[in-house]
């Protein structure tokens, strides 16, 4: 039957269903705070009991996939069920604010993609911590002075994928989760800026790359100057008096208050950085999980072949393979594999334990829920 409401009708409809839907946010945060004082509750048993249990954990990754997957599963619309999770990632976010707000350090500065991704992954009611360096976001964590960090690792605008990859070698932090973020680049400058004014355009190299051929088209005599971010290129354009203009995705333009001469500027749709959550926990399996793990071979022939059949011969699926130098033994090489699975499942114990046999060494970087936005 078609609705014949009124405005007035529909608007007093909406009224309550936002009153009902306040009353069920508060019930859930009461429920989230419950869960704080049992995990408080549970701490203090085990040290009662002699164990050393830790620190409390208060955010659950795996919980949090769990959840973000079902809300996307049972959707059932007229909203998107991403946007419906969306909705309930900030309601977790700022659920397990109340039990214990998150410091996340991300390679900065703010408005870069790493930094959309810390939100994108913890929420609004993280507090994030802008970094310098890859090797200064290791550091937070490793230290303890924040929660988590955030890195890029994959076809990154911001950092070294190289550079992230070797700090695992050496760190003892756990990857914990993965997020991945649409590379979307806009032209943008400062409020009132008209085309004619712009005299420079500024962005980190990789972005320049990435929007190369629409740069070359519409503005092939404009000096093109590569800076250290997307972030600072976006600060520039805000702060210089006129004539800079920054190539930078959403984040900056809103952080800084930028107007978008041009949207969607990249030359290649569906360019997908990828970043890594590192942690100091390990993290239960959530049931939709993947593993990464460094594995070091000797350089003789056959080595890469042998390092792989065991996932062939299981039947697993390989997400990524890389290989570096490896920095201690010459002519030793380190792979970094990703895979389907959590380091707990039986099949996944049996492929570790066949690549300890035949590999120099052998790191599990951890067992973390696959990216659910
Ligand atoms: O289930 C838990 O352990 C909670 O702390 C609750 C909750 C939630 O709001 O749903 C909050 C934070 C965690 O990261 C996971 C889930």
């Amino acid at each position: 039957m078609a609705d014949k409401r009124t405005l007035e009708e529909v608007r007093k409809d909406i009224d309550a269903i936002d009153q009902e839907i306040q009353a069920l946010i508060s019930r859930r945060a009461q429920c989230a705070q419950r869960v704080a004082d049992i995990k408080l509750e549970q701490m203090q048993i085990a040290r009662e009991s002699g164990q050393e249990p830790g620190e409390v954990v208060y955010y659950r990754p795996e919980r949090e996939a769990q959840v973000l997957k079902r809300i996307m599963d049972r959707n059932a619309g007229p909203l998107q069920g991403e946007t419906v999770a969306h909705i309930f990632r900030e309601i977790m976010s700022a659920c397990l604010a109340l039990e214990k707000p998150l410091q996340v350090a991300y390679l900065g500065p703010e408005g870069t993609f790493t930094h959309a991704a810390t939100i994108k992954h913890f929420g609004h009611a993280a507090i994030p911590e802008s970094q310098s360096t890859i090797d200064a976001v290791f550091a937070q964590v490793e230290s303890g002075e924040c929660n988590y960090g955030v890195v890029p690792v994959e076809n990154s605008t911001e950092g070294m994928v190289n550079h992230t990859l070797d700090n695992f070698m050496d760190s003892r932090l756990k990857i914990s989760g993965e997020v991945e973020m649409p590379i979307v680049h806009h032209l943008l400058v400062a409020p009132g800026t008209g085309q004619g004014a712009i005299t420079k355009i500024c962005a980190h190299q990789q972005a320049l790359a990435q929007c190369r051929n629409w740069l070359d088209l519409h503005w092939p005599n404009t000096e093109r100057e590569a800076v250290s971010s997307n972030g600072e290129a976006a600060r520039l354009a805000a702060s210089t008096p006129a004539g800079v203009a920054a190539v930078a995705g959403d984040m900056a333009a809103e952080l800084y208050g930028l107007e978008k001469l041009a949207e969607h500027i990249e030359d290649y749709a569906d360019n997908t950085t990828r970043f890594l959550v590192v942690g100091r926990e390990e993290v239960p399996p959530s049931g939709r999980d993947k593993t990464s793990i460094i594995v070091s071979s000797r350089n003789k022939p056959g080595a890469l072949y042998a390092l792989l059949d065991p996932f062939r011969k299981a039947g697993v699926s390989l997400t990524r393979i890389d290989t570096r130098p490896s920095r201690t033994e010459k002519w030793a090489y380190v792979f970094f594999i990703e895979f389907e699975g959590h380091l707990q499942d039986d099949n996944i114990r049996a492929i570790v334990g066949e690549l300890e046999e035949q590999s120099i060494l052998l790191k599990p970087l951890g067992s973390y829920p696959r990216a659910v936005l």
